[in-house]
């Protein structure tokens, strides 16, 4: 018997999804915008606008995803930063969702994928198959929930498990308009990101506090790092596993059929 392929939210199988890059697990669905709008479009109701997700003018693409524990608040960060909005009720996250944002960056176009992961165990499967190729993960906590907080090593050990070695990470301290209600030292945050290795950031989606920054910074940290793999880019990875100029520098041509 075959294996059964995933499909994106509209049922079309994945080897026929433009948008999706990555495999999805058997008979899963995850939401593809831009076949949504195709959706849309046939069904006579007008395309969403702008096409955003559409648009093949960038110099890089870079594929980023943020992790962490549910309810804290990876949603809500990317609907601030990307939309600049923010909904206090709690819909859970089915699966995966992403956004496209496209960003300036010393004198260049980045399109960036966003990817939105579930934090509920139950989707872990899912998720991870997702980590494959992505270049930078915000990994958030709450402030205001010590587990989410003991969760971060956990989640640190499924990004060095799932994702390739130069990956950058972020902690990010969510929430911190809860003063009153922090049981998160942010000293303790700092401590937590500088033994991972992480750059560390306290941001609320709520109040609009870091948001922009915490993601404008992981995506100049990953240019710095391609910048640092550019200068060396003649040179063979001395270990077999170092980053290769062809690895880190997305493809400016990368086509897609929509
Ligand atoms: N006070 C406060 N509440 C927030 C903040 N960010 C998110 N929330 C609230 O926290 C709840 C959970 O937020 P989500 O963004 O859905 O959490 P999530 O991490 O995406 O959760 P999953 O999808 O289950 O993984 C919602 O009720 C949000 O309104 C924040 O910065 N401050």
């Amino acid at each position: 018997m075959g294996t059964r392929r995933g499909a994106c939210q509209i049922g079309r199988a994945v080897d026929q999804c433009e948008h999706l890059p990555l495999a999805v697990p058997a008979n899963q669905r995850v939401s593809c915008e831009p076949c949504k709008g195709e959706e849309m479009a046939s069904a006579g109701e007008p395309r969403p606008a702008p096409p955003d997700a559409a648009d093949q003018s960038f110099d890089y693409m870079f594929k980023l995803l943020l992790i962490g524990n549910s309810s804290v608040g990876k949603t809500s960060l990317l609907f601030r930063y990307a939309e600049d909005t923010f909904t206090p009720s709690f819909v859970s996250t089915v699966g995966i969702d992403f956004k496209v944002k496209t960003v300036y960056r010393r004198a260049k176009r980045v399109k960036l994928q966003i990817w939105d992961t579930a934090g509920q165990e139950r989707y872990r499967t899912i998720t991870t198959a997702y980590y494959r190729g992505a270049m930078g993960f915000l990994l958030v906590y709450d402030v205001a929930n010590a587990e989410s907080f003991s969760a971060v090593q956990d989640w640190a050990t499924q990004i060095k498990t799932y994702s390739w070695d130069n990956a950058q990470v972020i902690l990010v301290g969510n929430k911190c308009d809860l003063e009153d209600d922090r049981v998160v030292p942010t000293e303790e945050g700092r401590r937590l990101a500088h033994e991972l290795g992480f750059e560390f950031f306290e941001a609320s989606a709520k109040d609009n506090i870091n948001v922009k920054q915490v993601f404008e910074r992981l995506v100049d940290v990953i240019c710095e790092k391609m910048n640092e793999s550019l200068d060396v880019s003649d040179a063979p990875a001395a270990d077999g596993k170092g980053a290769r100029l062809s690895e880190v520098s997305p493809a400016p041509t990368r086509s897609c059929a929509c």
